[in-house]
């Protein structure tokens, strides 16, 4: 599985050891930076990191900043990404298998280097369920999205 990864300055020492820890297990990681710890604005980051999942570069995709509010505000605004802020295993494998969550949303300021690792890798390892529920909820959620207002 290829994944896309990318943080501001505030997630900028996390993303780096993912990246070796994902490339590591087996993972092709592909870095969208930030690639120094200077202040950088999260938006840019989660932009590049939601365009590139929806140019297909990669199939899931992990964010981190400070709190991970932020990242994931920014991504969800582009149609078709499903970001999650988890920062615990429960619900970074839950979002994928219900919510079909395409980039998972970490806060350095938050949690543990260790547990961050656990939880990209409960996010990594499943899979959407493609249950009837579950597709009904996500298809609302296609329509609020091309709701013109
Ligand atoms: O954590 C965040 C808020 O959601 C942001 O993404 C940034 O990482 C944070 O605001 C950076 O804070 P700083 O004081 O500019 O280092």
């Amino acid at each position: 599985m290829k994944i896309i990864i990318g943080s501001d300055h505030a997630g900028f020492t996390y993303k780096n050891i993912l990246l070796t820890t994902l490339t590591a297990a087996g993972y092709e990681v592909l870095d969208l930076g930030t690639y120094t710890s200077a202040a950088t604005d999260y938006p840019d980051h989660a932009a590049a990191v939601a365009r590139a999942i929806l140019e297909k570069k990669g199939e899931r995709g992990i964010l981190v900043c400070g709190s991970a509010v932020g990242v994931s505000i920014a991504a969800n605004k582009f149609k078709g990404i499903r970001a999650g802020v988890c920062h615990d295993t429960y619900s970074a494998h839950q979002s994928v298998e219900h919510d079909d969550v395409n980039i998972l949303c970490m806060g350095e300021r938050v949690i543990g280097i260790e547990l961050a690792k656990d939880i990209s890798f409960a996010f990594l390892k499943a899979s959407f369920t493609h249950e009837e529920r579950h597709i009904k909820r996500l298809a609302k959620i296609t329509a609020i999205e091309n709701e013109e207002l």
